[in-house]
């Protein structure tokens, strides 16, 4: 760790200890932000969450260099009244709690509204009536469609980045109908920023909200089966990670058309890092954080994490490699989806001079070799496993 004395901010200012209240510490997000700051910096985080697996390796033995600097409170924020003291004790509230997979969106809508809207207005309100600083975790989600989506197909403007790039200060939130509950996820979101700008505006609360647009990287979600259940539906990484471990076939819902931009999980946590540490800059701000250089549709996605696995594993690629599934197949009624994510960088690089660096290729790369050493044996003993008749 460097000592708190050497550490400047973006403005060469000494940055002092904090203590961080880190809601949702044992997610995958959260599991890499810990990592950092009890790497990098003196900070103490106190992190809330109802699992820890994923923060295990941070939290034992006794005899970890950060040791006394992380402290690990299971609870659930919706029915714990530990969560006041916790934020009160805390400089700055970090939120990561939510339900934040699209399989859940349509086939748990209640869920879903409750915990990415209500489970998160005692948060901000007790950040608010304490004066704490609040860091809260939305998604690119919140922009929906693109505009360009709804011009005629042949149209020329779909090529001009006005109708596609979103950004922060100017892009609408356009989501489907009622019935395309997909949108649960979304409007939940939206609802929540706009109750914590207006406690910035009217209460003059301080917060800072991120965006992320498509974080992946080791630790992310779950693979059925093995760590998590077998019917569950993970986000795309983790999907098609379980289906190269397996050698089936990548489902590619709706032939795969829809476009992303993906970012290395160390990238964006350098890029929460500077928010933590340059409140002057980043308070009062909403941040894209992505890599508008990674963007592929999502058969490509496949096509790529399918050469790059055969690379890291040795392993021959499946004679068929891919499938076509229907969205109401893998997801069920009332899935829709976002067309393009192209996030306009021009905010976070005025406020924070943060860019991302590692390209689609390296990223998968990384993360391949990861899911390949973690599950590559798991797999291999649950496929053995005789089924109970
Ligand atoms: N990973 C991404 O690319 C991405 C993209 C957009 C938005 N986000 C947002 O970032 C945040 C973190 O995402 P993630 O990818 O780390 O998800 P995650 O599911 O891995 O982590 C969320 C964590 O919150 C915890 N949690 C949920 N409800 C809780 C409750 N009631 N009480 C206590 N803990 C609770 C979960 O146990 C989990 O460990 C979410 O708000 C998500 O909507 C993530
Ligand atoms: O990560 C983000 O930035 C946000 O986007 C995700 O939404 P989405 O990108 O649609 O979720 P994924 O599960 O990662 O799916 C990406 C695309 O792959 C497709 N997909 C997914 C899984 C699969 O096996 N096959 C497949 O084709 C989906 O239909 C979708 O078009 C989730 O909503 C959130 O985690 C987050 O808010």
């Amino acid at each position: 760790m460097t000592s708190s004395s050497e550490r400047v901010d973006l403005d060469g200012n000494p940055i002092k200890p904090l203590t961080i209240c880190m809601i949702g510490a044992g997610g995958f997000i959260g599991s890499h932000l810990c990592e950092k700051i009890m790497n990098e910096t003196p900070h103490k985080v106190l992190a809330l969450d109802v699992y820890n697996d994923k923060i295990k390796h941070l939290l034992e033995p006794d005899n970890l260099p950060w040791h006394g600097r992380i402290h690990f409170h299971r609870l659930n924020i919706k029915n714990d009244s530990r969560l006041e003291g916790l934020i009160k004790m805390s400089d700055l509230t970090i939120n990561l709690a939510a339900i934040c997979t699209p399989a859940d969106y349509n086939t748990r809508p209640l869920d879903t509204i409750y915990s990415n809207f209500i489970d998160a207005l005692p948060v901000v309100k007790y950040c608010s009536e304490n004066n704490k600083r609040l860091i809260h975790f939305s998604t690119c989600e919140v922009y929906g469609k693109t505009i360009g989506s709804f011009l005629p197909k042949d149209s020329p403007l779909r090529q001009d980045p006005a109708y596609y790039v979103l950004k922060e200060d100017e892009s609408p939130c356009i989501f489907g109908s009622i019935e395309k509950q997909r949108w649960s996820y979304a409007c939940a979101k939206q609802l929540i920023e706009r109750l914590i700008y207006a406690e910035g505006a009217e209460n003059g609360m301080d917060f800072t909200i991120v965006r992320p647009f498509n974080w992946i990287g080791p630790r992310m979600d779950f693979i059925p089966g093995v760590d998590g259940p077998s019917e569950g539906v993970p986000r795309v990484l983790a999907c098609f990670s379980n289906n190269l471990l397996r050698g089936e076939p990548l489902k590619l819902v709706d032939g795969g058309q829809s476009q992303r931009t993906f970012v290395y999980i160390k990238d964006a946590i350098e890029a929460v890092l500077l928010m933590i540490e340059n409140p002057g800059r980043a308070n009062g701000h909403i941040f894209n954080v992505g890599n508008p250089n990674n963007e592929v549709t999502v058969r490509q996605l496949a096509e790529m994490m399918i050469q790059v696995y055969s690379k890291v594993s040795g392993e021959q690629t499946p004679e068929t490699p891919t499938i076509d599934v229907s969205s109401k197949e893998f997801y069920g009624e009332g899935y829709d989806d976002s067309d393009k994510r192209i996030p306009d960088m021009t905010i976070i690089n005025k406020q924070l001079g943060w860019n991302p660096k590692t390209s689609l290729w390296d990223l998968l790369e990384s993360t391949l070799t990861y899911q390949h050493r973690t599950y590559a044996e798991a797999i291999k003993k649950v496929i053995a496993k005789p089924i109970a008749s």
